[in-house]
């Protein structure tokens, strides 16, 4: 390819409004231009990395078994609404329209399609299992679309979907994917880690994340520094750790006068944040939900929202929790709480304490040497805090929980009979007898791979491309375009390693050598061949863009050398 006639816009400056060094360069470098918020073209590098990027997918789920299809984005609500999930999702779920006024989504995810698609042409055992799997556009219309293609609203991702005919087999496949995935995030030269995570409203049991480690990662994991154990913080378990019951002191109620926090509330009385009862109130559809737990941890509401089995839960406004309890937030406590609200959900860490502070659900006061069972009870007693670095794996005794950010990248789920229950895709097993099919579903997505590999291959001059997915191995510069040896010789070695296979950018532009290097590491190439004065005496110099790593090579071998070089990396 020349440079001459590539279109890859590279900019000097690093435009405003990105925020994450992946969306930076992907636009510095030329790879992707906005449309619209969250919506963009991928130029013609970005095209060549996320080709490679589906084509490694593409091979792994076809050596897994995986048949490759293309499901509609224009999505019937019909379906929707037989699924029960029209209503479910609000506004993420981007909905249109025909010319008849027939009402469609167009596809953030396609279990009600494959479904659909399954009912109606799977009838038999005999043709389970089935692993049908698409690399598609997908449609989300996220709130705060942000950090360039790591949240889109529209994204490509590949989307496998599994048949079996029972627990045992939807199992196989699940293995066969988690592999899968595996050898994929390996092959991508990605750091990766699978954390066990939340199902969320998908439903199903177990799921695990593909989460590639980047600071920049929205998501937070927590892993043993001993064995295997990792997990999204959403999901992570908390572990209790058993201590000694002090004596039951006599409740006091005090004068807390404008302390509302809990830290305002534990200088106030000279005691440590463990010492207090913290109690947050939720909204949900079906009532308010107080969680009861230590005053230094905090909540996580995906328990929360998983014990109560809602989708729509979030911190109540002081408005609706003066109006309905009848205090402000801040002097809100357990004692006297159960049956005010609809539940009181207490973390199992708060009530094996006794003698703590909490909120006398009176304005500016507080209540002293709180003990649970004497002077409160609970709907129900369970984990709802986030666990912390540093504390005890829940896995295994002497293990100690790290914590670092992902990206999640990729997501396997297991889930069950939730969408062939819904639409009724059932088969004849060996006795004849009529089975719900037993499903599992595999998400990666593909432009956000393509970040992620950038989050975590890049200094400060540019992109480093992993071999693997780079948009071009090589990139051939002639230093001086008006030195006719120079670029005659660039020339040679650009079309010998073109024969050769090796795919080779020739910058043949009418520019600056120094021009030309900060574009070339800008852009990531991994592979640098620079012909300069040294060919006078018959040498050129190539340069390896992850290492720094310099070599003079014979012009007459170079071309053979570099494609050796590629060959054995691949
Ligand atoms: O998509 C999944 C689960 C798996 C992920 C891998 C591939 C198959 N689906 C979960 N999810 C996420 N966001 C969504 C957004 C909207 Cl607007 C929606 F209507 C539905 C969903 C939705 O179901
Ligand atoms: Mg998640
Ligand atoms: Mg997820």
């Amino acid at each position: 390819m020349r440079a001459s006639q590539l279109l890859a816009p590279t900019l000097r400056e690093t435009p405003a409004e990105a925020e994450v060094i992946s969306h930076q360069l992907l636009l510095r470098a030329g790879f992707i231009r906005k449309a619209a918020a969250g919506v963009y073209t991928y130029l013609p590098l970005a095209q060549r990395v996320l080709h490679k990027i589906m084509q490694i997918v593409r091979e792994e789920m076809n050596r897994a078994g995986g048949q490759e299809i293309t499901m509609p984005i224009i999505q019937p609500a019909e379906l929707w609404l037989e699924s029960g999930r029209w209503h479910v999702y609000g506004d993420e779920l981007f909905r249109l329209k025909d010319r008849h006024g027939r009402e469609f989504a167009l596809g953030p995810t396609h279990e009600e399609i494959i479904t659909d698609l399954v009912r109606n042409e799977v009838h038999s055992y005999k043709q389970l299992p089935l692993l049908l799997y698409q690399i598609a556009n997908k449609y989300r219309d996220e709130r705060r679309p942000r950090f360039g293609l790591m949240r889109g609203r529209e994204f490509i991702m590949k989307d496998l979907y599994s048949f079996d005919k029972d627990e045992v087999g939807m199992q196989i496949s699940y293995q066969k994917m988690f592999d899968a995935y595996t050898r994929i995030f390996t092959r991508l030269g990605l750091k990766f880690r699978p954390v066990e995570a939340d199902a969320g409203a998908i439903g199903g049991s177990s799921t695990h994340e593909f989460m590639v480690l980047a600071d920049a990662g929205e998501a937070t994991i927590v892993y043993c520094d001993t064995c295997t154990y990792a997990a999204n913080v959403e999901k992570a378990e908390s572990r209790l750790i058993a201590r000694e019951k002090q004596e039951a002191q006599p409740l006091e109620k005090i004068a807390t006068p404008e302390q509302k926090t809990i830290d305002e509330v534990a200088a106030f009385l000279g005691i440590a944040p463990e010492q207090t009862i913290k109690t947050l109130i939720y909204h949900t559809e079906k009532g308010l939900v107080a969680a009861v737990l230590r005053g230094d941890r905090q909540v996580n509401e995906i328990k929360l929202q998983n014990l109560v089995d809602t989708l729509q839960l979030h911190l109540a406004s002081d408005e609706e929790v003066v109006e309905k309890i009848g205090v402000a937030p801040g002097s809100i406590g357990p004692v006297g709480l159960k049956g005010k609200v609809w539940q009181v959900i207490a973390d199992p860490e708060v009530v094996q304490q006794n003698n703590l502070v909490c909120g006398a659900n009176e304005d500016g006061y507080h209540l002293k040497n709180v003990n649970y069972d004497r002077d409160y009870a609970v709907d129900l007693v369970a984990d709802i805090r986030m666990v912390e670095a540093g504390e005890h794996c829940p896995r295994c005794e002497e293990g100690k929980l790290l914590t670092a950010k992902g990206i999640e990248v990729g997501q396997v789920f297991q889930l069950g009979t939730k969408y062939s229950k819904a639409l009724n895709a059932v088969f004849l097993d060996e006795n004849g007898k009529q089975k719900e099919m037993v499903m599992g579903c595999y998400g990666i997505g593909i432009t956000r791979t393509m970040a992620a590999a950038i989050e975590q291959n890049h200094d400060e001059n540019g992109i480093i491309w992993p071999l693997a997915i780079a948009p071009y191995h090589v990139v051939v510069i002639p230093v001086s375009e008006k030195d006719q040896q120079q670029r005659e010789a660039a020339e040679k070695i650009y079309s010998q390693l073109t024969q050769l296979g090796i795919e080779t950018v020739i910058d043949d532009r009418v520019e600056r050598a120094g021009v030309k290097f900060k574009d070339a590491d800008l852009i990531g190439y991994p592979y640098r061949l620079t012909v300069g004065k040294t060919l006078a005496e018959g040498k050129v110099e190539l340069k390896e863009r992850r290492t720094g790593n310099t070599r003079v090579l014979d012009v007459e071998e170079a071309a053979q050398v570099i494609a050796n070089l590629v060959k054995e990396e691949l």
